[in-house]
């Protein structure tokens, strides 16, 4: 059966994942990890240097090995880089291994939220727009078939956020406050 007790955080970047997870992880008492922190911690460079010296391709062999460690913990929440879902492999941990939450925002929301921000190397773009409409536009359905709820983060703070997802999955009978 799946594993109820982990919530896993998809969507594109800037939607929250990383600032909901957190807070989402502190008021359930639940451990919080993230996949991109983590490759990190792992090689002890930045994601941006991990693209520039082996490759998107490179990255996304680190990332799945990390989602395949960090989705067999119990009683986490972890925030997903935002093109974790495009493997396969990593579509079925997630999806066997906890709940599947898509935060999900505008491209017009994403670009207020990430432009000071230098760490996203997709977003090194002359038309970091264009990027994320493309990104969205292979990665919603994606991001669609593997949740199992969808919350909207453009138009309300982290908080609320955090509150939505506890109250529709308290709301539906599921457990999910560590006990
Ligand atoms: N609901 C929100 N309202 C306002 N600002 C937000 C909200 N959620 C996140 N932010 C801000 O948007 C920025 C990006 O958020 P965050 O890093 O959590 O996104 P992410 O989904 O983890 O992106 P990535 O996929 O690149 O890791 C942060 O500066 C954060 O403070
Ligand atoms: O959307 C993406 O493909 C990415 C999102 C970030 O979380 C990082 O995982 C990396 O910058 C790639
Ligand atoms: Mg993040």
């Amino acid at each position: 059966m799946r594993n109820r007790r982990n919530i896993f955080l998809i969507g594109p970047m800037g939607a929250g994942k990383t600032t909901v997870g957190r807070l989402l992880a502190r008021a359930l008492g639940l451990e919080f990890w993230d996949s991109d922190k983590e490759i990190e911690r792992r090689t002890g460079v930045t994601v941006p240097m991990i693209f520039e010296y082996e490759g998107e391709a490179g990255f996304r062999r680190r990332e799945s090995e990390v989602i395949a460690d960090l989705t067999g913990k119990e009683g986490i929440v972890l925030a997903t880089g935002g093109g974790s879902v495009l493997m396969p492999e990593n579509q079925e941990h997630l999806a066997a291994r906890g709940l599947v939450i898509y935060l999900q925002c505008s491209v017009q929301k994403q670009l207020e939220r990430t432009q000071k921000d230098i760490n996203r190397p997709l977003l090194r773009t002359e038309n970091p727009r264009q990027r994320l409409e493309e990104l969205l536009r292979v990665r919603d359905p994606i991001y669609r078939e593997l949740a199992d709820y969808i919350v909207d983060t453009g138009q309300q703070s982290s908080r609320n956020a955090v509150r939505r997802i506890i109250n529709a999955y308290e709301k539906s009978g599921t457990r999910l406050r560590a006990e």
